[in-house]
């Protein structure tokens, strides 16, 4: 496969509460998608802990001198891979966030996104969530330049703002990956057409990664990771165990329907504009 063709995994790990455990089976998994040919790799939101706003202190560490920094870039290395690292909790000071680490093959950290919309709401009766209770937002959008080509980051909840996404595609994104864990009310509500709307929206390809469901943990995830190609056709979809997805990522079909469909020129900027960070 050329840099224009090139494989990506989605692994949809089962989280548990034992953080050096989480880690190690992380690694076990990046070391199976890379023997499986893939080149860029992507781990889900929260994956050394549990998620919910009670673990994050206990769970965070100082990047990038934090145990799990270290062993996803001994992975990337080792794996000569780009490792998009899910997301883990974070400890600046006194504050903490929800970061996304992005490793490149040489084990190199070249990216840090804190998550820009933190997760705070309430449906009655559903599921209430708060993140601002001890998570501070991240400022700033994130771009990866790797040799497949510019990835977006977000995490989870950013999928929900068109305009982050619109930015990253006006920047020269093809493909954003979004780590996250939605829920069982939102989950099948809006995880598959919000991944769907972003790619169609955009023409890129949107991979979300997951962890997989465990009806035991306070926080049960959707599961389900997929990743939408530009014509918001899904081509590959998890369920809601643990697994790694796989996706073959062709740079000549977005171009085709960047060509056939060439919405992403006709915009009326005359009327409306989405403007640069
Ligand atoms: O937007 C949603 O429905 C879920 C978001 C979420 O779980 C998160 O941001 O972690």
């Amino acid at each position: 496969m050329s840099n224009k063709e090139f494989r990506t995994a989605l692994i949809q790990l089962l989280v548990s509460s034992n953080k050096n455990e989480n880690i190690k089976r992380a690694v076990e998994f990046i070391s199976i998608a890379a023997k499986n040919n893939a080149k860029i790799i992507s781990l889900p939101e929260c994956f050394n802990s549990p998620y919910g706003v009670k673990y994050f202190p206990e769970y965070s560490e100082h990047i990038p001198d934090g145990e799990t920094t270290k062993a996803l870039a001994n992975a990337a290395k080792e794996n000569k891979v780009y490792l998009i690292g899910g997301s883990i909790p974070e400890r600046e000071d006194d504050k903490l966030y929800n970061t996304c680490i992005v490793f490149d093959p040489e084990g190199n950290l070249i990216a840090k996104h804190r998550k820009v919309h933190l997760f705070d709401i309430d449906i009655p009766g559903k599921i209430t969530f708060k993140e601002s209770t001890n998570l501070s937002p991240g400022n700033q959008l994130t771009i990866v330049d790797t040799c497949y080509g510019k990835i977006g980051i977000g995490i989870c909840y950013d999928i929900r703002f068109a305009e982050m996404a619109a930015l990253y595609q006006k920047k020269g994104c093809h493909m954003i990956f979004y780590p996250g864990a939605f829920n069982l009310t939102t989950g099948p509500a809006h995880w598959e057409l919000l991944i769907r709307s972003r790619a169609v929206d955009n023409q890129l390809y949107v991979a979300a990664v997951s962890p997989a469901r465990c009806m035991d943990a306070d926080y049960k995830a959707w599961g389900h990771s997929s990743v939408s190609n530009p014509y918001g056709e899904i081509v590959c979809k998890a369920g809601s165990g643990e697994e790694v997805v796989y996706a073959d990522i062709d740079m000549d079909k977005l171009n085709e329907i960047r060509t056939n469909m060439p919405y992403l020129n006709q915009k009326r900027a005359d009327l409306y504009e989405i403007k640069e960070f």
